[in-house]
């Protein structure tokens, strides 16, 4: 047992430690509730557990920080949306305190609008009310995610599983139920948290207990039988929960958790239940006493950890420009409007990527597009969008690591202005490893990339050895069958499917893979499962069967799907994938390598030399051009047989020669090389 203190010294007060949070870590709060149900409380003890304040504000002596009109502090009622912000370990919560009564709605209205999450705090002896029922009508037309805290849990008369029930009946939400009260009423002592499976009790000493400490211990060192079998059985019916409303949680406990679904870890739980409160599916519900200083940091926490920052809720690209510039000679000149066919430079784009096109507003694109449809209706050519520019397909990938972890934000964050300027640099994280890969286009590209991280950024970063992105494909046409059985919690998920793969002709699928259903498989199927068939034959389309490189070139047809009722769609998914993966085993693998054009203009001396290492590189020799008095040599070339070439050439060329490189297209390695390339990236080799 720990005895845990989540609260920083007293000199921390008004001291804003980041002055500038990264916006993931930013958290634009609202706090919603009936009037009387502890809001104000609840706001300061927040504030007093995060540092902000150093003594506790109580509502009934007036002096509290967020109801700051005389008015509120006489009456003891919030009237004016007040801010406060501080920050709550590694996050910024900028917190709107929303007034309870009906007369102020419009101002609940205008604080919504700025909202991206919101806690509605409800008495627990009380239950949903008909105020509370306004503000979230309000909440849900706003599209705000929110959580619910079951306040004065102290009170004899206060009743959780009413509370819950009520929140089911009254507010139509789905409440995911994430702590159980330990003790009612008086006895009310603190909480079991069911998502990280932890008892936190707040032992009063004194009435001047501010609860800053309380201590912790794990559900399997609690003493109490019947409350740890109530844990037990409410985080079971929590993971069912969640596994329903999220698909990917679902098949991550099918799949790799099915003999054991409380062994998944907690990590997994808390982001599956982020994911399904940021979609709106469900609320999570935390319970505590305000007033009795219990249950608050916990609340804390759910805050930063469910409810999203401020980029993950308003998708709409606006873009504030700065200044605009016309480059004149060597100089920018400052212009303030520009009219069409000139050119200027914006400064001030966050979002923009190369290749985007800008609009005024989405009514004065809308309209472009409508009159664009019309000339075309006419016959004349007009397109709103501007093409954007042709971005090749990366052909190289590497491993990038920061030099520590802490600077894995700063990594993220010049890797993320890196690719909004080059839209050829692609990064992605690898699934399995959870590395950070570059995707670019040569040795060059990334040398340079990773030059500008350290230049620009002041971030020494390792790089892993370049890889050269295969493709796979299959040989022939195979079908297999495969069948899904698990039990989830009362559920009895079973499901069979049959499907046939076969290769597509490349030239005329341009190397796209398909998905078809056989007549009688399209006739049984409703459109959603269609969409979970979908889903489980596109992500094996993404990672193939032999080294798990994307496939491409294949076409699979679904034979049948049965499966018994009450089966989730993600199981669905996941057993088409386990076919999808045995087919292509049976089909034969092939391995697809990128094949470059290369270009070298060499004097006509060194032209063997070049050309003796071309054969040694598997190089095909298409054409030897003259140009003036040198040779031009056009080849196809393997890409993993060019690392380096520059280096090569020059030496080959006493630096007379020049090359370009570009994809040509991906061809089938031959059985000796495919072999062996298996080997060493398997490496047995
Ligand atoms: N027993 C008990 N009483 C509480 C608790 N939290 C708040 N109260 C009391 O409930 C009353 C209302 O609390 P406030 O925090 O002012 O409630 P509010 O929701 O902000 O109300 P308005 O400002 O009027 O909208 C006060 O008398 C508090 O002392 C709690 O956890 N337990």
């Amino acid at each position: 047992m720990k005895r845990y203190y989540s609260f920083l010294p007293d000199n921390v007060k008004s001291l804003r430690m980041v002055a500038n949070p990264d916006i993931s870590k930013i958290r634009n709060i609202g706090i919603m509730a009936h009037i009387d149900a502890g809001k104000t409380t609840t706001t300061e003890r927040m504030l007093y557990y995060s540092g902000f304040t150093r003594s506790l504000g109580d509502v009934d002596d007036g002096d509290t920080v967020t109801d700051f009109m005389v008015q509120e502090r006489e009456r003891g009622i919030t009237i004016q949306s007040a801010t406060v912000t501080f920050d709550w370990k590694t996050h910024r919560i900028n917190l709107i305190d929303t007034p309870g009564h009906v007369d102020f709605t419009l101002e609940v209205e205008r604080a919504l609008r700025v909202l991206d999450g919101a806690v509605a705090v409800f008495d627990a002896s009380a239950g949903v009310e008909a105020q509370t029922l306004t503000v979230w009508r309000q909440a849900e037309k706003h599209h705000v995610p929110c959580i619910c805290f079951l306040n004065k849990m102290d009170k004899p008369s206060a009743n959780f599983s009413f509370s819950i029930e009520s929140i089911r009946q009254k507010l139509k939400a789905n409440p995911l139920l994430l702590q159980i009260p330990v003790g009612v009423g008086r006895n009310f002592t603190g909480v079991i948290d069911l998502v990280s499976n932890q008892q936190m009790i707040w032992k009063a000493a004194s009435r001047e207990d501010d609860g800053r400490g309380f201590e912790t211990k794990p559900l399997s060192q609690v003493e109490n039988p019947g409350l740890v079998q109530e844990a037990e059985e409410a985080r079971a019916a929590l993971i069912e929960q969640v596994a329903d409303l999220d698909d990917e949680f679902a098949e991550l406990l099918l799949t790799d958790f099915s003999d054991d679904f409380d062994a998944i870890p907690s990590v997994k739980l808390q982001e599956a239940v982020r994911r399904v409160t940021l979609a709106q599916k469900a609320v999570p519900v935390l319970c505590g006493s305000s007033l009795k200083n219990k249950g608050v940091q916990p609340l804390l926490d759910a805050i930063t950890a469910y409810l999203p920052a401020p980029d993950e809720r308003h998708n709409d690209l606006v873009e504030r420009l700065s200044r605009l510039l016309v480059p004149f000679a060597d100089q920018h000149v400052e212009i303030s409007s520009l009219t069409a066919g000139n050119i200027a430079l914006a400064v001030g784009l966050k979002q923009t990527v190369t290749g985007d096109t800008i609009v005024s507003s989405k009514a004065s694109a809308a309209a472009a597009a409508r009159r664009a449809n019309q000339d075309q209706e006419l016959g004349t050519k007009a397109s709103v969008i501007l093409s954007g520019v042709e971005v090749p397909e990366p052909v190289f990938f590497c491993s990038i690591e920061p030099p520590t972890m802490a600077k894995q934000a700063d990594l993220e964050h010049a890797l993320n202005c890196l690719q909004r300027e080059d839209p050829s640099l692609k990064v992605r994280v690898d699934p399995d490893s959870g590395q950070t890969i570059l995707c670019g286009m040569g040795e060059l590209h990334i040398e340079i990339l990773h030059d500008r991280i350290r230049r620009e950024y002041g971030i020494e970063t390792h790089l892993g050895p370049l890889q050269v992105a295969y493709r796979e494909t299959v040989l022939n046409q195979a079908s297999a069958t495969e069948t899904l059985e698990r039990t989830l919690g009362e559920r009895r998920h079973v499901v069979t499917v049959t499907l046939e793969v076969s290769p597509v002709d490349e030239v005329s699928s341009g190397g796209a893979c398909g998905l078809t259903f056989d007549e009688e498989a399209e006739r049984q199927m409703s459109a959603e499962m269609k969409g979970a068939v979908d889903n489980g034959v596109q992500s094996s389309y993404f990672q193939g069967p032999l080294l798990g490189y994307p496939v491409q070139g294949v076409s699979t047809a679904i034979q049948s799907v049965s499966l018994e009722p009450g089966t989730s769609l993600a199981m669905v998914s996941a057993c088409v994938s386990r076919c999808m993966l045995k087919a292509m085993r049976q089909a034969g693998g092939q391995i697809l390598e990128p094949v470059m054009s290369l270009e070298v203009t060499v004097w006509e001396a060194h032209l063997s030399s070049v050309l003796g290492d071309l054969a040694q590189r598997r190089g095909a020799v298409r054409d030897i051009q003259s140009r003036h008095d040198n040779k031009l040599v056009l080849a196809t070339v393997p890409l993993a047989e060019m690392m380096g070439y520059s280096t090569v050439l020059r030496t080959l060329s006493s630096g007379n020669a020049t090359f370009s490189l570009q994809l040509d297209s991906y061809e089938a390695m031959n059985p000796q090389h495919q072999r062996s390339l298996v080997q060493r990236l398997a490496g047995l080799a």
